[in-house]
């Protein structure tokens, strides 16, 4: 179409004004679209700084607890105060704090007692019974030899002194040996000295009894000598059975001269371990393997022959192991061009736990950045942020002189 000059030009610098506008919307949706998705990004990220900080206080609250004593009502003097027989030894005759409803405390009630004031703080029900508190039982527990990575010369070791003798105990008779009651797992934290033992209790069929050291002697005052008693009681009445004694040190270290109560406490609970341990058959049904982190601080009792006499070390997985470990745990995830070897370069120091955890943070970067797929990037930024959470682990070995078979 043909339009007189003057008119046309009137049409041309409206379509440049239409066109500049049209530019300066696009250009503020553009603007609006990144803010929104910046936004996205940032309350996801809230959301998960919400949730470790919610994991860090129960953590701190935790801590905050001082370990409790536990007693047994003996009689009630008034709505608000009892006499407690504590199981370190004395009576008190001790207020009921307010938190505890004063109608619930009867005499014959287990309680247990704040360790300062020793106002009673909690009633212990035969549901909440304190043993099943100390105790971690699993009738089967669901894990395979198969999901633990870098450990392979260590799973034939524990599966010659453990599984032969419960599978087999007849060959042993035949030839006239006799297999170890127990075994000492020893090596960092992380490395996966718990999984082995949990899969041993699986690929035998027994079932699993896990105890910690540090528990039995400060959260349950008085009582872990009584523990150690019961725990090898209620194995046998379920052996097979794998009894698993976490940070053994705690109830195990060297004895020192002079005795405060914490370490008398500490000496019960061992001289316990050694008599259930000497006491027992070790052709039974019933195998105690023990994890420590410090084996150099143990009492040598613990590793004389028919006790601890088998010490296997887990340590620190190698390159190789690394990339066996991280295969396990990236079994499941959607990777891209991802060569897993270059990862286990990029984590020398790392152990199991630690990369586990890498492989989960990789996961939700690609999470955070809406891919359905999992890219090197993502480990390397993962790698970035659990190494600046971890310290590396330290490897301490025993003294020589304490090592047996
Ligand atoms: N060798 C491994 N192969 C595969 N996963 C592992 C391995 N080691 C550790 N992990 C992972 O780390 C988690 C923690 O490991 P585990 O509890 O067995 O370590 P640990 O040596 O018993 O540590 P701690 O001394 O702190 O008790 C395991 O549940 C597993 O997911």
């Amino acid at each position: 179409m043909n339009y007189p000059e003057d008119y046309s030009s009137e049409i041309n610098e409206l379509d440049l004004d239409e066109y500049k506008e049209r530019n300066y919307i696009m250009d503020l949706e553009n603007k609006i679209l990144r803010a929104e998705l910046k936004n996205k990004d940032i309350s996801r990220e809230n959301s998960q700084l919400k949730k470790e900080n919610e994991i860090l206080k129960r953590e701190l609250d935790k801590l905050r607890i001082p370990p409790l004593i536990m007693g047994t009502v003996i009689d009630k003097i008034s709505s608000r105060k009892v006499v407690v027989k504590s199981s370190t030894g004395p009576n008190f005759l001790v207020n009921i704090s307010q938190f505890v409803d004063p109608e619930e405390i009867v005499p014959g009630e287990r309680v247990c007692l704040n360790q300062q004031t020793l106002a009673v703080v909690e009633v212990l029900s035969k549901e909440k019974d304190y043993r099943a508190m100390a105790m971690e039982i699993e009738e089967k527990p669901n894990i395979t030899f198969d999901e633990i990575g870098g450990l392979s010369t260590q799973i034939r070791d524990i599966k010659e002194v453990v599984e032969l003798p419960l599978k087999k105990p007849e060959l042993f008779e035949k030839i006239g040996i006799v297999p170890p009651k127990g075994i000492l797992l020893y090596g960092p934290p992380g490395t996966g000295k718990t999984l082995l033992a949990k899969a041993v209790a699986y690929e035998t069929n027994a079932s699993f009894i896990r105890v910690v050291g540090s528990e039995l002697v400060k959260k349950f005052i008085g009582e872990g000598a009584k523990l150690v008693r019961d725990v090898f009681k209620l194995a046998k009445e379920k052996s097979p059975c794998i009894i698993f004694i976490d940070e053994i040190d705690a109830v195990a270290s060297k004895r020192t001269e002079s005795l405060t109560g914490g370490d008398r406490e500490v000496q019960r609970t061992l001289m316990q371990l050694l008599a259930e341990m000497d006491g027992f058959d070790s052709r039974g049904d019933v195998k105690i393997i023990a994890a420590t982190n410090r084996p150099d601080i143990l009492d040598s009792a613990i590793l004389r022959p028919g006790r601890f006499d088998r010490i296997i070390e887990i340590a620190n997985p190698n390159e190789d192991g690394r990339i066996e470990i991280l295969k396990i745990h990236t079994s499941k995830m959607n990777l891209k061009n991802v060569n897993l070897r270059d990862v286990a370069k990029l984590t020398e120091g790392m152990v199991g736990a630690d990369l586990k955890a890498v492989c989960t943070e990789a996961g939700m970067f690609a999470i955070r950045e809406d891919r359905e797929y999992i890219k090197l990037r993502d480990f390397e930024e993962a790698i970035e942020k659990i190494k600046s959470k971890t310290t590396p682990k330290e490897e301490i070995k025993p003294q020589v002189s304490l090592m047996y078979g």
